[in-house]
This record gives C-alpha cells, structure tokens and sequence, in this order.
C-alpha cells in the first residue's frame, strides 16, 4: 500500500480559492479526521464525483469553510482514492489546511507526485505526463493547443499503430521461422515492406514534427541584421507592438544587442535586434557589429533587412552571403518611399523576400505568413502528435533507424532471424518513449520537472 499524499495545487498566492489535492488509498479516512461535513456526512460514505459543505477543524479548531471533492478509484486524475479540499485562496490559511491534512496521517508529496502515480497506475503513459507540463508552461495559444493534443494521446497513439504493426510483424515471422510444421501462411516481402514503409512514414513524421514544435513552444532564435539605418528597430517593435528598441533617425542608434520575445502568428519568435551592420572607427559601436556578425551566423532565422530608398553597398552584399548559410527572410523595409535598391539581385539570392514599410505597417501579413512558413507551420497537425522534448525525439529516432536496418536486412537478404532482431530494437525503442519499458531514472528525470501539487 502507497502512502497518501497530500499538497497544494494551486498557485502559491493570494486568490478567491485554493485547492489542497490528497490522493491515496487513505485519503477519505485522513480527511474524515479534519472536515466536518455538513449533516455530518462522511467522505468515505460519499459517491465518486460528487461534493460536500464543511469546515475544516483541526485540535478542535475551526481553520476554515470548504468544498470537498470526492474521486473514487480507479475514476481519478491519479487513478487512487482522490479528495480535493477547496478553502478559501490566502497562503496562511492554504498552509494551515495542508498541515491539518499532512497532521491527520497523509505525506507531503513530491514534485510532479500526482501525474507520477497517473503514469505508475496506467491512466497517462509518459509522451501524455510530458504534455502537462507543456500545457502549464505554454506561453500562447498554438503551444497550448499542440501540448493539449498530445496530452490526449495524439503521439501515444501514433507509437501505438507502430508498435502493434511491429509487434504483429515480428510474432509472425517468428512463428513462421519457429515452427514450421504448422500450417502457418509464409511472411511475403511485400507485407514486410509493407510494415516497414508505414512505421517509417509514421516515425518519420513524428520526428518533422518536432521542429515546428519547438518553434511553437520554445520560439526560434532570430536575429533582425542590416546595415544602419534600414529600420531594424522600427521592425522590432512593429513585431513586438511596443516602443522597445530606440528609434532616431541618427545611423548607429542601436549599438547593444536588444533581446524580446514575440508571437507571430503561431510562432514565438527570441528577437534579438542588432547593431547596424557597417565598418566604423567607434570603438563601442565596433564591438556592436563584431556581435552582430557573430549572432548572425548561429541563429535559428536571419531577418535580412534592406532599405528600398537606397542602392545596394558592400555592407548589404556580405548580409546576403550570410544569408546562405541560416534560414532566412530578406526583409525589404520602407516600401513607401522611392524605390533605389536593387531587389532583383536580392530576389537572386534569396528565397524568401517580403516587401515592407515598418513605419506603416504595411506587409506584415505577408512577414506573418513568411516567418510560419520556415517554421513549417502548413505542415504542423498537433492532433497527428508532436514530439514536445529531445527524450521524445531522441527514442522515435532511434526506433526508426532500426525500422531502417530492418528493412535493410531484407534488401540484402538477411535471414528472418536478422530482421527479427532489428524489429525488436525498434519496439524497445517506442517503448522507451512511451514508459512501457524504461528505468526508474528516466522515469524520475521526467517528473523532476514537475512542481509540487501536479
Ligand atoms: N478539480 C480539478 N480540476 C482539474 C484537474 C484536477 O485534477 N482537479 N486536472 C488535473 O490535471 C485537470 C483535468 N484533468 C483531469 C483528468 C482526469 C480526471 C479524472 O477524474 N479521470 C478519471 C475519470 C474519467 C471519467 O469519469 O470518465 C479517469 O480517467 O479514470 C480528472 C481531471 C484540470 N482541471
Ligand atoms: N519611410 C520609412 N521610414 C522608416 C521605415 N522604417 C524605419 N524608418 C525610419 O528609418 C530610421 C531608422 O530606423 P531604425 O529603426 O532606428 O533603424 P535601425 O536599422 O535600427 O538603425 P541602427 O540602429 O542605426 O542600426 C528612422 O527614422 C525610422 O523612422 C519605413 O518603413 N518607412
Ligand atoms: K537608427
């Protein structure tokens, strides 16, 4: 028998109600010892699901008035006996409610302790305990909707139609090979093939999902380069809807690296607004562009802004070079004024171009849809799964590679024993990710990130 455990699941501050959740197989009795019902009802005589009016009494003091819930195992977030104490929100009072509970024979509980027992009990396998901390900590909408999908099984089941054409594969061929004398119809090529190339396409998408979803959750690390003067920090806070960046007419403004986050779109994007790119004799603005330069080349997009009112100089051509080597939108700024630049050279160079006057406003839709297009957001389906951590991906990509030398092993006409091995491999892997099969220390590193009272 597992302890009862006892902690406050709500934000620890002053609100309208606070909830101390207590899960266990002791939990109605613990609690029986400290809420007085009305009509003196008792929780352990009280249906899954339902609520009662009391009073919170502790060394026959009355502490506070409170709602009861009560989840009946195996029907409760954690799969035990469940009771939920609201009492009213305030730290002093949620504190002594808690140490009441924790007086009347529960165990305080860990981080992450209450989703850890709804895995350990068979209600959450691990990609859907990961999907709630992505659904706490998501910053906007897409990133809430995406965790949201996968907390409801989406990647769960993806693995699952994987492992069951794996783990159907595998038991045939083997029953083929071991026992030949029954009458068991031989494994043609073609399903073999067949199985492969589905749980390559399925882990294959799994993993490209990733990327949009980091791009979703975490943002990308994007850099706003161009010479001085361009409109950079006019494009900044365009982005970020408020005056963050300096903006003077006076060429050099911004010397320091300028950090903000924003949402575009579905997309979070890490700006950082540099230095005006340019050769120059100040040495604190010198140091400006070196960093500049240096961002510029490790960052996850490069918003390559020119200014359509002046020609292309040097300054501009070594931008465009840089942009080749990171992902990137040529960024054509201050469209409202007269056209001077040369955007048929930069057209030639770079692939995606959006055509925009900071000042104005003008052309961010299209910016908007540029940026979701190299976050490859037309492709992102949150509800066919989203791999949310490198735990995730590290183990589908893992699987797949032995999908691939099973497949493999085929070609070059291994024998079935080889392929078998290779299948295996594969399935351990998923299970893995899944929870099914993996140590205690996996288990705990994942729920290490969890707070107190989830
Ligand atoms: N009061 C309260 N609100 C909450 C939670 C909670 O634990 N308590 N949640 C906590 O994250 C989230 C909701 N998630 C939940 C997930 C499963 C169950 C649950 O009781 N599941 C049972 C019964 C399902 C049924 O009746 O069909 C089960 O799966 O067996 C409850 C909440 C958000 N809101
Ligand atoms: N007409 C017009 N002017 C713009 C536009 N965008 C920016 N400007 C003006 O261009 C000047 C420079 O803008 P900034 O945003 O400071 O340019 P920057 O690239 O950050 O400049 P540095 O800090 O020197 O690198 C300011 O006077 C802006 O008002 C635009 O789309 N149209
Ligand atoms: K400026």
């Amino acid at each position: 028998m597992s302890d009862t455990i006892a902690a406050i699941s709500t934000a620890q501050g002053e609100g309208g109600i606070s909830v101390i959740r207590i899960s266990g197989d002791s939990a109605f009795t613990v609690c029986d010892k400290i809420f007085k019902g009305i009509n003196n009802k008792k929780l352990a005589d009280m249906k899954g699901y339902t609520a009662s009016f009391g009073k919170i009494v502790s060394d026959g003091e009355e502490i506070d008035e409170a709602v009861a819930l009560v989840f009946r195992e195996p029907l409760s977030y954690t799969g035990e006996n469940v009771v939920e104490l609201s009492c009213h929100g305030g730290i002093y009072i949620t504190k002594l409610v808690l140490r009441a509970v924790l007086d009347a024979g529960a165990v305080p509980a860990q981080a992450g302790e209450f989703t850890k027992r709804a895995f350990l009990n068979g209600k959450i396998d691990l990609s859907e305990a990961e999907a709630v901390i992505d659904i706490i900590s998501a910053k906007s909408r897409s990133a809430a909707r995406a965790a949201l999908c996968v907390k409801e099984g989406a990647v769960r089941n993806k693995i699952d139609e994987v492992k069951n054409l794996l783990l159907s594969t595998a038991a045939h061929l083997s029953a083929w090979a071991d026992y030949p004398e029954e009458d068991i119809a031989e494994v043609t090529d073609e399903q073999l093939y067949d199985s492969f190339d589905v749980s390559i396409a399925i882990l294959d998408g799994l993993i490209s999902s990733y990327d949009s979803g980091q791009a979703v959750k975490q943002g990308i690390d994007t850099v706003i380069a161009g010479r001085p003067n361009v409109g950079k920090s006019t494009l900044m806070n365009l982005l970020s809807g408020c005056e963050r960046s300096i903006v003077t007419d006076i060429p050099g403004t911004t010397r320091d690296i300028i950090e903000d986050t924003v949402i575009v779109g579905d997309v979070i994007l890490r700006l950082s607004d540099t230095a005006g790119l340019r050769t120059t004799d100040d040495k604190v603005e010198k140091i400006g562009v070196d960093r500049a330069k240096h961002r510029l080349k490790q960052c996850g997009l490069l918003l390559a802004v020119f200014d359509y009112n002046r020609s292309l100089d040097d300054d501009d051509k070594e931008l465009i070079e840089s942009a080749g080597e990171v992902p990137c939108i040529a960024i054509i700024n201050k469209t409202d004024l007269d056209k001077q630049l040369d955007t048929e050279y930069i057209e030639s160079k770079i692939k995606n171009v959006v055509y925009l006057s900071a000042k104005s406003g003008e052309g961010r839709a299209e910016l908007v849809k540029a940026v979701e297009d190299i976050a490859g957001m037309d492709n992102f389906n949150p509800s066919e799964g989203v791999l949310s951590n490198e735990r995730q991906r590290q183990a589908v990509l893992n699987s797949l590679n032995s999908v691939k030398d099973a497949k493999n092993a085929l070609e070059i006409g291994l024998t079935y024993d080889a392929i078998t091995v290779s299948i295996e491999e594969a399935i351990t892997s998923l299970l893995e990710l899944t929870g099914e099969r993996t140590s205690d220390e996996v288990v705990d590193r994942v729920f290490h990130n969890f707070c107190v009272g989830k």
